[in-house]
């Protein structure tokens, strides 16, 4: 079939199509202040399409509309106006999708997709033989430009995709392509990782207001102390064992803290849940 060419999506990016759930959003909003202006009339919405923006999915209608992009409730539509499709469904809805689309999908479209632990041999198995797959996992603070994002690529997506792929998600924050294994990993770690982290930093707050901090003060200074003792892990470099003894005066304060902390067995805590998220990203995949 003819349609647009990959090449021409490149010099004009229109034609972008992103679905409207909270993973394709997470995208959609990195992109709207990124600093590549011209991606934003493109960008479209999963069970919508994006030919010159265009979205489908209900939900997220009203973000998307914003973008100045058109919406649409078909996805063989979104296939055959966009060269760039990204697929963000949960995982059970995925293979529905994709058997709707194959019959649409030419060597001249580049399909990427977020949905966690379904593989890119999974998805080169539904798709018409040589067509272009990559794969990401972002996580929710690619709404803010602050975003972990690591990305692979099937047998027939190049050097030219993952390049493109890369400009894109880098607009979200650090983005690197790894090996596919390490897609369930980074899951495990980081795309559920965030959540780890809200837990740990309501829990920091709820401490203070047990000691009798009001509740919004001590929100704001645990978010910033997370922001801080990040910031540092990445300008220093430094392993964060050496900056958690920086920190330990002794005899004082810290290292009475981080025994209770020992006590209740945060770390092996942690651990258990990256390893069980990654189990879990494993397992979707399997589904
Ligand atoms: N939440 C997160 O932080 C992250 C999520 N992910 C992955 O993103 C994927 C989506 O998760 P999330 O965004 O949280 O889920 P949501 O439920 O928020 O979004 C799913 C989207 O898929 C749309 N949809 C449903 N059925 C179809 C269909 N048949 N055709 C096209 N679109 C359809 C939904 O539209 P409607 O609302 O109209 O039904 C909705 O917009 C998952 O695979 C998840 O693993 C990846 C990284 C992070
Ligand atoms: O919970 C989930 O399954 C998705 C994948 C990573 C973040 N949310």
């Amino acid at each position: 079939m003819s349609g647009p060419r990959w090449d021409t999506h490149l010099e004009q990016p229109h034609g972008l199509q992103l679905p409207g759930g909270r993973g394709g959003q997470r995208v959609h909003r990195r992109l709207r202040p990124a600093p590549e202006p011209q991606l934003a009339g493109g960008v479209a919405d999963g069970a919508g399409p994006v030919a010159d923006g265009a979205v489908g999915v209900p939900g997220a209608r009203v973000h998307v509309g914003r973008l100045g992009c058109r919406t649409t409730h078909s996805n063989g539509e979104v296939v055959q106006s966009c060269i760039l499709v990204f697929l963000a469904t949960k995982p059970h809805v995925l293979p529905g999708v994709l058997q709707e689309i194959a019959p649409l999908v030419t060597p001249n479209h580049v399909l990427v997709s977020l949905v966690a632990g379904v593989t890119l041999q999974t998805l080169e198995q539904m798709l018409p033989p040589g067509t272009k797959v990559l794969r990401f996992m972002p996580n929710l603070p690619c709404v803010v430009q602050a975003g972990a994002v690591v990305f692979a690529r099937g047998r027939c997506a190049g050097e030219r995709e993952a390049a493109v792929l890369q400009g894109l998600l880098a607009a979200c924050g650090l983005c690197e392509e790894v090996p596919e294994s390490y897609i369930d990993i980074h899951t495990g770690l980081s795309g559920s990782g965030v959540a780890y982290v809200y837990m740990f930093a309501e829990a920091l707050a709820e401490g203070a207001v047990k000691m009798g901090m009001s509740g919004p003060l001590a929100s704001r200074i645990a978010a910033q102390t997370l922001l801080g003792a990040a910031k540092m892990m990445l300008e220093t470099g430094e392993h964060p064992a050496k900056l958690r003894a920086d920190v330990c005066t002794p005899g004082g304060t810290t290292i009475h803290a981080l025994h209770e902390l020992e006590k209740g067995g945060l770390r092996a805590a942690v651990m258990n849940a990256v390893e069980a998220g990654t189990i879990r990203a494993r397992e979707l995949g399997k589904n």
